[in-house]
């Protein structure tokens, strides 16, 4: 991404800004504007922010808009909360559909918040996947939208007993399973080396690993599973297995992770896992953007300057913040800088 303007986006001046080809870092001290940065290239790709689910709380007080601009290989993106909606633009009209917007600008967050994706319950490693897969297989979205809607009709003739609906919808959603069961298993096998590498390197534990569970029986085709379960899923009223049950397991000679591993070591396996990720979409022609708040904040000197060399000897973009030049190592040198204040971003030289 070449340049970003905003307008009304918390507390960051209405202003636009020249961003590095690779290596672009931003200092500032607490309640600068550093994190609000970073969100709005986030908005700006997803639509979403990485601290809220209140969107409006992006909008700056007192403003009745939050807009980001963003010129990317030659396109205008744009994002807009305003009123409770958001709106997406790309080169001048309303985008056809938020994954137009994702699909050129893939973007990748890492922050405090990370761990989470360990520590947390399988909905977030869900999200995860679906992201992933969805990057690596555009097809994959639709696949899933036909599972979500089967699901949640065979659910409801489930409740309410309606047989005929239940038999009509099994097979359907066992064949829409199959797919996003294949997508997903395709994204993790191809992610699970790029992974390994990384978080062996970084923490220096081996026999780690990475193993995708599909939501039900290993092996067996969807139908079957669905038929056998048949009887139980009708006694709760609910399909008990499926995809939507899915999840990641990380573990360490059979230990899972977060009983193996220490809290810095959690943490570089996660950070493994997104940035294997960004390597993942680069290499199948993707220009990813990478956003690392505060890492400094997370890891010890040693542990970050690893990472940083890692990750700045890769051809991505990356977006970074940091409270002291200090605690950055020489790795990140060359590149943009800037020194954000109260909200404005002045250029270091
Ligand atoms: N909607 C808003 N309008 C105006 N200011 C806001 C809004 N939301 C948050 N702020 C303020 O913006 C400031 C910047 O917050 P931000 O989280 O970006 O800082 P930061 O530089 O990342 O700080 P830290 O290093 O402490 O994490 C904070 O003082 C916060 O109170």
């Amino acid at each position: 991404m070449e340049s970003l303007a905003l307008e009304g986006f918390r507390n960051l001046r209405d202003a636009r800004y020249e961003l590095d080809p690779h290596v672009t870092v931003v200092l500032g001290g607490n309640g600068a504007g550093k994190t609000s940065l970073l969100e709005a290239l986030y908005f700006l790709s997803r639509a979403r922010s990485f601290r809220t689910h209140r969107l409006d709380r992006m909008v700056r007080w007192g403003a009745s808009t939050a807009r980001v601009v963003g010129r990317h290989r030659g396109e205008r993106i744009g994002a807009e909360r305003r009123a409770g909606a958001t709106r997406l633009r790309l080169n001048g009209a309303d985008a056809p559909a938020r994954s137009a917007i994702a699909e050129r600008l893939p973007v990748q967050v890492v922050n405090a918040e990370h761990q989470r994706l360990l520590l947390d319950g399988p909905r977030v490693r869900r999200q995860f996947l679906d992201w992933g897969t969805f990057h690596v297989e555009p097809r994959y979205r639709q696949a899933a939208a036909r599972y979500d809607h089967a699901l949640r009709q065979r659910n409801a003739a489930l409740r309410t007993g309606d047989r005929r609906a239940e038999a009509a919808w099994r097979p359907l959603l066992a064949a829409y399973a199959e797919e996003v069961d294949r997508h997903r298993a395709d994204f993790v096998a191809r992610l699970e080396p790029l992974w390994r590498e990384l978080s062996q390197r970084w923490s220096g534990v081996s026999e780690l690993s990475l193993a995708y569970h599909r939501g039900g029986g290993r092996e067996r085709p969807w139908r079957d599973l669905l038929d056998e379960a048949w009887e139980r899923d009708r006694e709760h009223g609910v399909t008990g297995q499926g995809p939507h049950r899915a999840d990641l397991h990380f573990s360490v000679a059979r230990v899972p992770a977060r009983d193996a591993l220490s809290r810095g070591q959690q943490k570089l396996v996660v950070l493994a896992l997104l940035i294997a990720e960004v390597r993942l979409w680069r290499a199948l022609g993707h220009t990813p953007l990478l956003l690392i708040d505060d890492l400094a904040a997370e890891l010890d000197p040693r542990h970050l300057a690893g990472v940083l060399e890692t990750v700045t000897a890769d051809p991505v973009q990356l977006v970074l913040t940091s409270i002291s030049r200090a605690s950055l190592p020489e790795a990140l040198a060359g590149g943009r800088w800037y020194c954000a204040q109260d909200g404005a971003l002045a250029p270091m030289v």
